[in-house]
């Protein structure tokens, strides 16, 4: 299986601004593409990261196999018209998947339960109505990103008459987008994954306040 992983290189995580410096947006959101895109290797799927701007996969510090199964290239078109030029354009094409860079707990299982579906198009939705992971093998369907696109993808499979399958997963719903996402990441990442490892060198905490948690930073942790 193929697996286009788009990537906002410059200035990406805009909605972490209050919690994050530009500089540490930047090394979170490369923390967690390195855990996506070894969860895809390890799902046995070949990831090429379709990225904004020029992108040097050495300074993700990946495991070597895993370095060695990755490519990227540079798109610096918006989202959607980026996605649709490498959806499959014919009934012969291989199925393509496209799984986004911010699913932090994103795990080989449950990628792997996207990829084994025999349907049309699979996705599995985002907490907020997106789309964080699809597999498309139609050569009719195409994306449209951003707003409830999760709604509007199930929309357009209709309107071009494919079969449609939704992931029900926890992991793979968990965009990281809003500071409270932080919480997820610090409660379910595993030892080996670089995100939670990454937060909690920026000092980022959980913290349970009026019995409800969220993140806490320690102070002088803080760069501007
Ligand atoms: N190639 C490409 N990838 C994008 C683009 N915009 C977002 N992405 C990626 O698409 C996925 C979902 O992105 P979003 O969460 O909507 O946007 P973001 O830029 O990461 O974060 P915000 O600035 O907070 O909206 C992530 O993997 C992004 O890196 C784009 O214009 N081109
Ligand atoms: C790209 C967008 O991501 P979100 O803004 O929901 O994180 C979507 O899934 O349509």
């Amino acid at each position: 299986m193929h697996a286009v992983v788009p990537f906002a290189a410059t200035d990406p995580k805009t909605r972490l601004a209050s919690v994050l410096s530009p500089a540490e947006r930047s090394t979170v959101a490369r923390a967690m593409l390195a855990d996506v895109l070894t969860a895809i290797v390890e799902a046995g799927a070949e990831p090429t990261v379709v990225s904004t701007a020029p992108l040097d996969l050495d300074t993700l510090s990946l495991e070597a196999t895993i370095r060695d199964a990755v490519s990227v290239t540079v798109d610096d078109r918006p989202l959607t018209e980026a996605v649709n030029a490498r959806l499959p354009a014919s009934h012969d094409a291989a199925p393509t998947a496209v799984i986004m860079a911010d699913l932090a707990l994103a795990t080989p299982d449950t990628l792997e339960r996207c990829f084994s579906h025999d349907t049309d198009v699979t996705i599995a939705p985002g907490r907020s109505g997106g789309t964080n992971a699809l597999v498309v093998s139609h050569p009719d369907f195409r994306v449209d990103y951003h707003g409830a696109s999760y709604l509007d993808h199930c929309e357009i499979a209709r309107d071009v008459g494919t079969s449609l399958e939704t992931v029900d997963s926890f992991r793979l719903s968990t965009d990281i987008d809003e500071p409270d996402d932080l919480v997820e990441v610090l409660i379910h990442g595993t030892e080996a994954d670089r995100a939670p490892a990454c937060l909690r060198e920026l000092g980022f905490a959980l913290e349970t306040r009026d019995g409800r948690v969220g993140v806490a930073r320690l102070e002088e942790t803080r760069r501007e």
